[in-house]
């Protein structure tokens, strides 16, 4: 579910006299996504979408969110664009909570991706990081090596609850990172979080991608092994090699990897299955049996960490090194 906070008809209709949007004809709330409140708004002129910032975003980060898709918009990406109240700010408030007015994209997010989606994908996501480049704002990773650390010191006492063991494997895990992770390759923009939910397709044409709510600054290749994660794995756990050169030779027809880049992927592949692995560690931990949201299984990153701990070279994953 992702309706937290409810809205009133009188509040809704308050809020957009603050636009210039045309008139509400009707609205709902979207079940899908984990992190804010969305509705769905129809109006006398285009569709919207109406976000309401919960908990777990910073108030302080949303200039930061909303000015990117404004920049990466305007320098051609599709993406949603954050309208401007007539005042200029992007940013309202509704219900008690920062609230946004969102363009609608049109598309659906598919539930099983082939190998021709995931070099579509590869493509968007370094438009994106060539996108974000001249953004003014920044905003460091919060769920980067110190940020893992934080999570997993709140998980670590329970986590042979979920597997036997693994409370020695992810503390040796996080140490091997600590020496290893790389430093000195390209950094920009990036989204952190560019699963199969949050990419849109029309038929096999990706229409656009949405959800930068994880964005920040930090190495672009990293964001890469995001989505070798995140679209080149099957349901038994096996990684699609197919899948994965064509991410790669997605990516690289718009941004070519540098040598470093791709030899540092095995390890950065690591982290991310890590970061993965411990938020959704932490919710399976502290999410409330009978709450509303569907938790994500831990183990599905776990199994794809393991995976990455025995590539010897980046090859492996359908390039040369
Ligand atoms: N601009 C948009 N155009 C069309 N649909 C949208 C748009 N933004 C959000 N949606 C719809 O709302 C759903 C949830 O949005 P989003 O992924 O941003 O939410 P979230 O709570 O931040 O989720 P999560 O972080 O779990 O992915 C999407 O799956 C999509 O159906
Ligand atoms: N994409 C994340 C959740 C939302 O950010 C996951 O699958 O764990």
């Amino acid at each position: 579910m992702a309706v937290y906070t409810d809205i009133t008809e009188d509040d809704l209709k308050r809020f957009l006299t603050e636009y210039d949007v045309g008139d509400l004809t009707s609205y709902k709330g979207i079940a899908e996504g984990v992190e804010n409140s969305n509705f769905l708004l129809h109006t006398t002129r285009d569709p919207l979408i109406l976000t309401l910032y919960e908990k777990r975003v910073e108030k302080a980060d949303l200039p930061f969110f909303l000015g990117l898709m404004q920049h990466l918009s305007a320098r051609g990406l599709s993406c949603p664009l954050p309208l401007p109240r007539r005042d200029g700010r992007l940013l309202g408030e509704l219900s008690g909570r920062p609230a946004a007015l969102i363009s609608f994209l049109e598309g659906m997010w598919l539930r099983k991706p082939e190998a021709k989606h995931c070099r579509e994908v590869g493509r968007a996501l370094a438009q994106m990081h060539i996108a974000g480049e001249g953004f003014p704002l920044a905003r460091p990773n919060a769920l980067s090596l110190e940020g893992w650390k934080v999570l997993w010191a709140k998980s670590a006492d329970r986590a042979d609850e979920v597997e036997k063991g693994l409370q020695d494997e992810i503390s040796s895990e996080l140490d091997f990172l600590g020496t290893r992770w790389p430093k000195n390759l390209p950094a920009g923009v990036i989204h952190a979080d560019l699963f199969q939910d949050n990419v849109f397709f029309l038929g096999d044409e990706l229409s656009g991608l949405i959800d930068f709510y994880f964005a920040c600054n930090d190495l672009l290749a990293y964001d890469v092994s995001i989505c070798l994660n995140a679209w080149c794995f099957e349901k038994d756990h096996s990684y699609n090699l197919t899948k994965g050169m064509a991410m790669l030779e997605g990516y690289q027809s718009v941004r070519p990897l540098l040598a470093e880049e791709i030899a540092a992927l095995p390890v950065l592949s690591r982290g991310s299955a890590l970061r993965f692995f411990l938020t959704r560690l932490y919710d399976w931990l502290t999410t409330p049996a009978g709450a509303l949201v569907v938790k994500k299984d831990p183990l599905e990153y776990l199994r794809k960490l393991r995976f990455h701990r025995q590539i010897s070279s980046a090859a492996e994953y359908g390039l040369a090194a």
